[in-house]
């Protein structure tokens, strides 16, 4: 069946690819590679703040495998689901309806399932109450695979973040190692992404996959199935596909990387729509640093003016947001 006539509220032109490029990251383990990834890194960091990485490494039988696991999860019946019900921390199930973002119309037609990096009950992070650090609610009893088919993911795209995060600071003139520190215990938010198809109710309330938004934390690393539908806003104010290509993976700069490069890389909005007759998935992984990692644009920038972006830790920064877009915040 042809997919669903683009509604007038979800407009967008095709991708140009010089404004969103390929990245080839063949060649990212050498010196001489990553001085010239850093280049182009920094430079659609700059400008459209949204890049397709391609060569990056992680097989493709480990994406297929973490694809797989989701779909066969989100089939489950609510009942099953809904033993690990999103938590304060936010990490667990998520039905739809909860997802109502800053600023938009309606709540986002998505079921997530949400995990973080894991710690245990005992770990002193826990102890001392960092924001977002918590054990993971993975649903053993009811989906004994999804621990086991999602953690090789994680760990590939986070092990990704931290190359990428080191040419980024190359690109910057800043040293390779510069995220190192706060990187060792990330907070890297995973999230397992479900969008069901639209129905007329949905397209008559204006209602996206997920409405118009910049990510939070600092750098995501996005794995969208083959249907297509995320949108990506340019400087200008126009709207493009990012189109789907096999075998790459999309990243974005999100806002705490703004903040923390005193707005030289950009933050950019962007919102989904499944205009398919089929469910979309896709698994998007936030590599944001450590909850007590210091965001402070003077890092990047002795003379930033602080006023504008003052210094946050990152567990605080990414709470506060999480907790004015997302109903399990609501009046607790
Ligand atoms: O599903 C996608 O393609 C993008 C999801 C997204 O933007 C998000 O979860 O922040
Ligand atoms: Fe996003």
């Amino acid at each position: 069946m042809a997919d669903i006539k683009t509604p007038g509220y979800a407009k967008a032109g095709l991708v140009n690819f010089e404004d969103i490029p390929v990245i080839d990251l063949s060649d990212i383990d050498t010196d001489q590679g990553r001085q010239k990834i850093a280049r182009e890194l920094v430079h659609t960091a700059k400008t459209i703040g949204f890049f397709y990485i391609s060569n990056h490494g992680i097989s493709a039988d480990i994406c297929a495998k973490a694809f797989a696991a989701s779909r066969r999860f989100f089939a489950l019946p609510s009942s099953d689901k809904s033993t690990i019900e999103v938590d304060q921390h936010q990490r667990g199930w998520m039905a739809q309806g909860m997802a109502n973002l800053e600023g938009s119309k309606t709540y986002d037609a998505k079921e997530v399932f949400f995990w973080g990096f894991d710690v245990a009950n005992d770990d002193p992070d826990v102890i001392a109450g960092l924001p977002m650090v918590h054990p993971n609610q993975w649903p053993d009893d009811v989906a004994p695979f999804l621990r086991r088919d999602i953690l090789p993911y994680y760990e590939a795209v986070l092990d990704l973040s931290r190359k990428l995060l080191a040419a980024l600071a190359v690109g910057l003139g800043q040293s390779a190692d510069m995220f190192q520190a706060a990187y060792q215990k990330p907070l890297g938010r995973g999230q397992l992404v479900y969008y069901p198809i639209l129905n007329q109710e949905d397209i008559d309330a204006e209602r996206f996959g997920a409405a118009t938004h910049s990510d939070f934390g600092v750098l995501t690393i996005l794995m969208q199935d083959d249907l297509g539908g995320l949108q990506v806003q340019r400087l200008d104010g126009n709207w493009i596909e990012a189109t789907p290509i096999e075998g790459t993976l999309v990243c974005n700069i999100g806002d705490l990387l703004e903040r923390w490069t005193n707005g030289v890389l950009i933050s950019t909005k962007h919102r989904v729509l499944n205009r398919a007759h089929k469910s979309r998935f896709s698994i998007p992984i936030f590599c944001d640093p450590a909850s007590d990692a210091i965001v402070d644009p003077r890092d990047f920038d002795p003379d930033a003016d602080i006023s504008t972006y003052p210094p946050i830790t990152a567990g605080n920064y990414i709470m506060g947001r999480n907790q004015r877009n997302f109903a399990q915040y609501e009046n607790k």
